[in-house]
């Protein structure tokens, strides 16, 4: 297994090892205790898995806030998406700088996504299939988002019409959700 930390401070792309052999391949894609002593200390408690059926579908940016905030450690089965993880942590020095990542079936990297991010992809290819696990249950009402062609952020999208569910149509700008969210410091 290899890990290789990313220019976000947290962010990780995690390379499990496989087996390739005359039927196929095998492979851990995880297990607890190796995935500890890599220094991924975290309490996985859901498995979520998406299909998306045309390229070009946008999923995002989401996240969740307050105690159900999430970790995620994200991979794709079927077909490929440009991953992007935003750090909207007030306090970071990175705050408002995004990373993106292409993952792929075949390629069994995954990508480790701490809280105080927020997650989002583009589909490259139709039928495509991510599975992700996250530590903290789905919240509905502690669920956030920001447009994904939010201005300010300024995300390099390899596409300009995706498709989007209409929640993801109707997200606001990250400093729109900042300010809903300025009651609450300290939130993300
Ligand atoms: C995320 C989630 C959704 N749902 C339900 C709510 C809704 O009826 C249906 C579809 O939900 P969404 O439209 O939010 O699904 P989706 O747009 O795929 O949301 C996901 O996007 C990616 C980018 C993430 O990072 C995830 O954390 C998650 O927010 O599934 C759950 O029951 N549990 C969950 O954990």
């Amino acid at each position: 297994m290899e890990i290789k930390e990313l220019e976000l401070e947290g962010v990780k792309l995690i390379k499990p090892t496989v087996f390739q052999d005359n039927r196929g391949f095998f492979t851990e894609s995880y297990q607890r205790d190796a995935w500890l002593d890599a220094g991924i200390t975290i309490d996985f408690i859901q498995d979520n898995h998406s299909l998306s059926c045309e390229t070009g579908v946008i999923r995002g940016l989401h996240f969740q806030v307050g105690e159900a905030a999430q970790t995620k450690l994200v991979r794709v089965i079927a077909g490929a998406i440009f991953d992007v993880v935003v750090d909207i942590r007030k306090e970071s020095p990175t705050f408002k700088k995004w990373i993106s990542v292409v993952l792929k079936a075949g390629d069994h990297n995954q990508l480790l996504v701490p809280k105080g991010f927020a997650h989002g992809f583009c589909t490259l290819q139709p039928n495509t299939e991510v599975l992700y696990k996250v530590d903290q249950l789905y919240n509905r009402d502690k669920e956030r988002g920001i447009y994904w062609a939010d201005p300010s952020l300024n995300i390099t999208w390899p596409l300009e019409n995706p498709v989007l569910s209409g929640k993801d149509e109707q997200l606001p700008i990250l400093e729109d959700v900042l300010s809903e969210l300025h009651e609450r410091e300290g939130i993300l």
